[in-house]
């Protein structure tokens, strides 16, 4: 498989606090990968640094050439979506005037698919981050960060706040959009729903490092910390019904 972002060595240290020590990962083209870990593991601080926003202590992350910018990626944060003194026309079109030449008329056309993408009506457009539901948001966000195109797809807790069925609808949803536009996709998740139904492979921050696998390898490693996360009713209905 061919490698998209190769993390080698990788040390984060806040004062003396230190959150990753010689973290290796390789992340592959095409994969869904999650990451999962307790609560302070380090996981958003990861993501972070990928994006380029925390600057680490040692160690590195390079990037396939193909996804080496900014323009490559697709982010979608937790909070603070969306630009809420903006409509949804305008949020989505914000990446596409920040770094494209194309015109008004032209972005406003690819809007328009990128909220058809994500299983939204064009009267959506107009509305403003005020006047729409959680799960509406999330979609309007993942439009935004679909609308260049992007090689790789970062996701922080997308499912987080919502109820159980749009949480589903929108795990639904990146599955169909990494099949069909052939996105790697990266993903911060605490929802098990969504480690198990849309994750290829899953990286469970463990000791400041991460161990990485399939959801079978990760559930057959002996690890005490996995173990525990994985033991709860929670975990072990769903893997049930697996
Ligand atoms: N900018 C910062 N300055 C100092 N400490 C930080 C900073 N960012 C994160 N930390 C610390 O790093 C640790 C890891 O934080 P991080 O947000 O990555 O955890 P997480 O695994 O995403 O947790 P959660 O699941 O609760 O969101 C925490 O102890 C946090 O307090």
């Amino acid at each position: 498989m061919e490698m998209l972002i190769a993390i080698h060595d990788l040390v984060n240290q806040f004062g003396t606090q230190r959150i990753h020590d010689g973290l290796n990962l390789d992340i592959y083209r095409g994969e869904v990968l999650g990451i999962v870990g307790g609560s302070g593991s380090g996981k958003s601080v990861l993501l972070r640094t990928m994006l380029g926003l925390n600057t680490p202590y040692s160690g590195t992350i390079q990037f396939q050439e193909s996804a080496r910018l900014k323009q490559h990626w697709g982010v979608m944060f937790q909070r603070g979506a969306l630009f809420s003194s903006l409509s949804v026309a305008d949020n989505i079109q914000f990446p596409l005037r920040e770094f494209t030449a194309l015109t008004p008329e032209e972005c406003h056309a690819l809007m328009l698919v990128r909220l058809a993408m994500v299983g939204l009506e064009r009267s959506v457009a107009a509305k403003f981050p005020a006047e729409l539901s959680g799960g509406m948001v999330k979609r309007v966000a993942l439009a935004r960060a679909l609308a260049l195109d992007p090689v790789v797809l970062f996701l922080d807790e997308p499912t987080s706040g919502l109820d159980p069925v749009s949480a589903e609808e929108f795990d639904q949803l990146i599955g169909t959009l990494h099949r069909n536009l052939k996105l790697t996709v990266v993903m911060v998740t605490h929802d098990l729903d969504s480690l198990f139904s849309t994750c290829d492979r899953i990286a469970m921050l463990v000791d400041k490092h991460v161990i990485v696998g399939t959801l079978q390898e990760i559930l057959a490693n002996p690890h005490p910390q996995i173990q525990a996360y994985f033991s709860g009713g929670r975990a072990r209905a769903l893997l049930r019904g697996n």
